[in-house]
């Protein structure tokens, strides 16, 4: 029996057979769900004394909580990765996995087809404010109170955080006429803008007909969009969010559409999920969905692939693939 262990919290749905395959290196001990209390308990007990890195599922933040100081120091003291299936990871502490010697990976790059697709369904939605038919339809009143859209040909979608999922968006996006621009913390090279224009962040608030969220948050980012950058957009822009609710401020969002400043808005993303603000549920000029930007076989399969390669390695080679930026640059 392998000496050192694995421990998956929330399960693997769609590689079970790649997970599988590392028991012949590692023991493999699951957290399949739970409670925090339960989790800590488990910790507390040594019943993972052995566990070098752990699984953590996409939906696992429900079980545990979010792995911070508290988490972090019950944690065994033989953990040194923490293999985390997700590209947003604002619900574990870095710094205090970085001060514990923890390293932590994500899953970029896997999510950015699924993510930006849903973008681009949000955007053109938000622009058709294409509930109002929907919901109409439904109710039995045909076309109901549908009123003429935006076309997205010719406007300028502006990016904030042209990472791998703001790439794709403006890839997608160019194939609909639109002009792209985008900011960024640092100009990208020619070849990954691909075109798009580089601007300050007061330009892109500025200047752009749909302005799309792509950016990571964390203490830097958390409310980047508030009353304040409402107030420098063009009237009318329309709002695309799929990267974290509190990158915006969802009050602020809700002044801004019922002052007409916001034409319309798509979001995946909500500040405080699974609640959402009643003034976004209610407004017919807001397309809504509930966090489902991954929610692909395809991609939720390549997830949990990438995860277990990054564990595999950790523990064959003491390295991660995609381990995390803030981490890679200490
Ligand atoms: N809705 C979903 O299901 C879903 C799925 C995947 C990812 N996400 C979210 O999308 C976010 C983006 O994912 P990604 O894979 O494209 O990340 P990424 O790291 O590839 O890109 C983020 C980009 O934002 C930029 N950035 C960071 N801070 C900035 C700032 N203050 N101003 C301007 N730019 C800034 C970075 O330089 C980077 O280019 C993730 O952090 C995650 O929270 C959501």
């Amino acid at each position: 029996m392998p000496s050192q262990a694995a421990l998956v919290i929330g399960g693997v749905t769609h590689a079970r057979k790649e997970l599988e395959s590392l028991s012949s290196i590692l023991t493999l001990k699951e957290f399949p769900s739970g409670t925090r209390e339960e989790f800590i308990a488990n910790c507390k007990t040594g019943q993972y004394d052995d566990v070098v890195a752990i699984y953590r599922s996409n939906s696992s933040n429900k079980y545990t909580g979010p792995f911070d100081a508290e988490m972090l120091a019950v944690l065994p003291q033989s953990l040194k990765y923490i293999c985390h299936n997700g590209a947003g990871y604002d619900n574990i502490d870095i710094t205090a996995c970085s001060q514990r010697n923890i390293a932590v990976s994500s899953t970029p790059v896997a999510v950015n087809n699924a993510t930006a697709d849903v973008g681009i369904f949000l955007m053109i939605g938000a622009l058709r404010q294409a509930y109002v038919p929907m919901a109409a339809l439904r109710a039995g009143q045909w076309q109901g109170a549908t009123t003429l859209g935006n076309d997205p040909q010719g406007k300028i979608l502006g990016i904030l955080g042209m990472g791998g999922i703001g790439r794709e968006m403006a890839a997608r996006a160019k194939a609909f006429g639109m002009k792209i621009q985008y900011h960024n913390r640092s100009r990208l090279s020619a070849e990954l803008e691909a075109g798009a224009k580089y601007v300050s962040f007061d330009e892109l608030l500025a200047s752009s007909d749909v302005l799309s969220l792509n950016l990571a948050l964390n203490a830097s980012t958390r409310h980047i969009i508030g009353a304040t950058e409402f107030g420098k957009m063009k009237d009318g822009v329309v709002i695309v969010n799929t990267a974290r609710g509190a990158l915006m401020d969802e009050k602020a969002l809700v002044a801004a559409i019922d002052s007409g400043k916001v034409r319309s808005a798509g979001l995946d993303v909500y500040e405080e999920e699974p609640k959402v603000e009643p003034g976004l549920v209610n407004n017919p000029r807001v397309m809504l969905l509930p966090h489902i930007g991954t929610a692909t076989y395809e991609t939720q399969k390549e997830m949990e692939i990438l995860v277990l390669d990054n564990l595999k390695l950790a523990v064959e080679k003491g390295e991660l693939i995609t381990q995390v930026p803030e981490q890679k640059k200490a």
